[in-house]
């Protein structure tokens, strides 16, 4: 990292966390900044119960419309040849996206909210606060398309990125030094980040939580990003990415790269997202159950499960220490490769299928499909089996789902019939 660490300095625009220095008329180079939407102003009156919060907004709409206008334009005409509106360009700023941003921060508990063109492009704004030499910690299981970006920049970008096993923070420990500009995971983490240097941006990827089931910032994170892609929009209808910060300097130095790089979510796509996350409550709590009795079924007949809601999960109880539920992800193993795909390719309800997060169950072999940017070589050190089947379980009837999965595992000969039923053929291993 740059020996003075300041790429991702929290202060280098020499700014206070004001609302007012915060949104500064030159940016940090002296420049005079576009237009910027008005920052979020999420907390205005009563906090009600996220389910509420979730369906209730605030809006100025001219005509009172119910659900916030499309406002399907790039430009915005000013009152003086000196510009002055608050938006100009749709680049730089959009009502449609501002209503959306504000009802983000507030579901998120952020002061400012920025939504973006995809989960990795929000990542990617992050690593703009980067500077050549900087140090990046982080987990040694993270998404494929993480991984493939964090290396883009440690061979393209002077960056260095440490991936350790984040479940053992001394691991995290080892590789912490004033030198550290960014590290990813909560809380004990985030602590000890700050310790090792108080300019280090803890940045959370809460893509599989949802703001329903965690809360970073609430843990001690500076940035919390999601891809809305997935549980926040629910329907796989749009690609999005949401970052969410505290204090506002760091979110108007987050603004920055999105208006120059253009990544700013569509008022189209930000109207989509907007009335999806209306539902995430009812979506993720039926997700989530259908989850548990999937999770319990399959361990119940031999299969080895990770799903942080099974007791036998290493981090079941650091887990529920921090998150409000274990979510609606899980993955098993069945010791053969050729099994799991006859498994993958025998259900019916089930979509072979990357992402997650949607109303409807998929199935996928991760090493070949979301993690397959990983080379093979690097997942089988990070524990990665190639026979692992990823379920991302939706809000369909939980019997036709056992079912069509039971059918798939006996017609892939994954399990051993007998008088009681069947068993995982691992299982007698
Ligand atoms: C955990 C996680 N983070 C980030 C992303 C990136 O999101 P997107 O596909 O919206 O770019 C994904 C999936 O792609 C993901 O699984
Ligand atoms: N071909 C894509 C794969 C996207 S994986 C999407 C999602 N995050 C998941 O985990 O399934 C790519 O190369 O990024």
């Amino acid at each position: 990292m740059s020996a003075s660490g300041s790429g991702a300095s929290n202060s280098d625009a020499g700014a206070s966390s004001s609302v007012k220095k915060a949104f500064p008329q030159v940016d940090l180079q002296g420049n005079d900044l576009p237009p910027s939407p008005a920052p979020s102003s999420p907390h205005t009156g009563r906090r009600y119960n996220i389910a509420t919060e979730l369906v209730y907004t605030d809006s100025n709409d001219q005509y009172n419309a119910s659900s916030v206008p499309i406002y399907q334009s790039a430009t915005f005409k000013q009152s003086s040849g000196s510009g002055g509106g608050e938006y100009d360009y749709t680049r730089s700023g959009n009502p449609t996206r501002t209503h959306l941003e504000r009802h983000l921060a507030k579901i998120m508990s952020a002061q400012r909210a920025l939504v973006v063109s995809s989960g990795m492009a929000a990542l990617d704004v992050i690593t703009r606060l980067l500077r050549p030499g900087d140090e990046v910690v982080t987990g040694d299981d993270l998404y494929g398309g993480s991984h493939r970006l964090l290396k883009y920049l440690s061979t393209n970008g002077g960056i260095v990125v440490h991936h350790v096993d984040t479940t053992q923070p001394e691991k995290v420990m080892e590789v912490l030094s004033e030198k550290t500009a960014m590290i990813v995971d909560i809380p004990k983490i985030a602590t000890a980040a700050h310790e090792a240097n108080p300019k280090c941006l803890v940045s959370v990827d809460n893509t599989m939580m949802s703001p329903l089931l965690l809360n970073p910032l609430e843990l001690g994170a500076d940035i919390v990003y999601e891809s809305g892609t997935k549980y926040l929009s629910g329907h796989h209808d749009l690609m999005a990415g949401v970052l969410a910060v505290n204090d506002l300097s760091l979110g108007e130095r987050l603004y920055f790269p999105i208006n120059a790089s253009g990544c700013g979510l569509s008022p189209f796509d930000s109207w989509l997202l907007m009335r999806g996350v209306k539902t995430l409550k009812v979506r993720m709590d039926q997700q989530q159950s259908n989850a548990q009795r999937i999770a319990e079924f399959l361990e119940s007949h031999g299969f080895k499960v990770r799903y942080p809601g099974l007791r036998s999960h290493p981090q079941y109880e650091l887990h529920n220490s921090m998150a409000r539920g274990a979510g609606a992800v899980l993955s098993f193993e069945t010791g053969d490769v050729d099994v799991s795909e006859r498994i993958v390719e025998s259900a019916k309800i089930w979509a072979i299928s990357v992402s997650f997060g949607c109303v409807n169950s998929l199935i996928s072999m991760p090493c070949r499909m979301s993690h397959a940017s990983i080379d093979a070589k690097t997942r089988a050190e990070r524990a990665m089996p190639e026979d692992l089947i990823r379920l991302c379980v939706g809000i369909e009837d939980v019997d036709d789902l056992i079912d069509d999965l039971r059918r798939a595992l006996v017609q892939s000969g994954a399990v051993n019939m007998n008088l009681d039923g069947f068993t995982a053929n691992t299982a007698s291993e």
